[in-house]
């Protein structure tokens, strides 16, 4: 097997419903093209499209939302999209999603969430541990030398608030995300087509967010726009994701902020939000030890994974295999689950690295 397959990972951005199977995505297509919901030959265009700009990205989702609000989907999909990344070696998985309503089936954002549950529940072919560790119980979780065969993940969740949504709706959603904190969910994202909406409209609920103890991650940057830019950083969040569009005053500011940075290459090429991989802000964050994560934002419709990611990065930018074992490791002092899983990830990355060949002795280590 390949090193950037083996080789253990940590995903922290990656979207539900993003990262559908294709063979999945098609098959609920023609299924609801049969029952004549949608005219397929009219949607096949936008999901086999191979580049797409930002706009083409959010119509594409907008069709995956149809065919995807539904709970017994939504179960499939989660127990799929957990197989996945285990299959490829992530051993803690951060998965987020949008609650969504839909008074046309019975669908609250409650059974919306326990329908993502169900599939967390569902999965039967490698061990998930998402109920948050108790605080008096001082097991090894992940006992990776425990001699099972069976893969092991830890999946914890983060609840999206989308940029159409009203503020009553964001905060319903973080409401939502504190009352299933026992179930998992560690944080809020703030996601969506950021062509729209405004940032003053999600501001109370992710302040509401952080007083009650949830981590906030935000997509910031998709697009030039300075001003929100700006507001975003000011806010502090615990992670941001992508971090394109950025002035120099904003990079200052993320520099001396030392804000994680949340990187999906494969995913701002194909929405050319970036030129080319060769002139990708990757480079400049990480050379200057500012604390990154590579993921796949949304491995189904970009048609990644992460071992691809590492893959691509390796390749664009001389990193070895020794390099790209720490970039992976150190992305687990940027988790947002408790001190035991951390402690657990970072033995077991320690064990790891003997049979991978690599050093145990860290390159460099995050100054958060
Ligand atoms: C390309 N970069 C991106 N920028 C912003 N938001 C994105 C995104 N990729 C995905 N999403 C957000 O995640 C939703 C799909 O997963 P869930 O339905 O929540 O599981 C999309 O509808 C969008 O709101
Ligand atoms: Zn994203």
């Amino acid at each position: 097997m390949e090193w950037w397959v083996s080789m253990p990972k940590v995903e922290l951005h990656a979207h539900l419903n993003g990262s559908i199977r294709d063979s999945t995505l098609l098959e609920l297509t023609k299924a609801l093209g049969e029952k004549g919901v949608i005219n397929f030959s009219q949607v096949e265009h936008i999901i086999m499209k191979y580049n797409r700009s930002v706009k083409e990205v959010f119509q594409l989702f907008d069709l995956i939302r149809i065919l995807t609000t539904d709970h017994a989907i939504l179960t499939r999909i989660t127990r799929e999209v957990i197989e996945d990344f285990a299959s490829e070696n992530v051993v803690y998985l951060e998965l987020r999603t949008t609650p969504k309503r839909n008074d046309a089936i019975g669908m609250t954002k409650g059974s919306y969430f326990e329908a993502v549950l169900e599939g967390l529940r569902s999965v039967t072919s490698v061990d998930v541990n998402f109920i948050p560790h108790d605080k008096e119980d001082s097991r090894t979780l992940f006992s990776p030398n425990n001699g099972s065969s069976r893969k092991r993940i830890y999946v914890r969740l983060l609840l999206s608030i989308d940029r159409r949504e009203t503020t009553e709706a964001a905060m319903e959603t973080v409401k939502l995300a504190l009352e299933m904190k026992q179930f998992g969910v560690v944080g809020i994202d703030l996601s969506g087509n950021p062509l729209v909406g405004d940032w003053n409209t999600y501001l109370p609920a992710l302040k509401f967010a952080r007083n009650q103890g949830l981590y906030v991650s935000l997509h910031c940057g998709e697009i030039p726009n300075p001003k929100e830019i700006h507001q975003m950083l000011d806010f502090k969040p615990e992670r941001i994701g992508h971090a394109i569009c950025f002035e120099k005053e904003h990079w200052e500011i993320l520099k001396s902020s030392k804000i994680p940075v949340e990187i999906c290459l494969t995913s701002n090429i194909r929405t050319l939000a970036v030129r080319s991989i060769q002139v990708h802000h990757f480079v400049g964050l990480y050379e200057t030890k500012h604390p990154v994560v590579l993921c796949t934002d949304d491995s189904g419709v970009f048609s990644t994974c992460l071992s691809k990611e590492y893959k691509i990065a390796a390749d664009a930018f001389g990193l070895g295999k020794r390099e790209s074992f720490e970039l992976s490791r150190n992305a687990v002092e940027l988790i947002f689950a408790e001190r035991q899983v951390k402690e657990d990830l970072t033995k077991y990355f320690d064990s790891v690295a003997k049979t991978m060949g690599v050093y145990k002795n860290k390159i460099h280590s995050y100054e958060l």
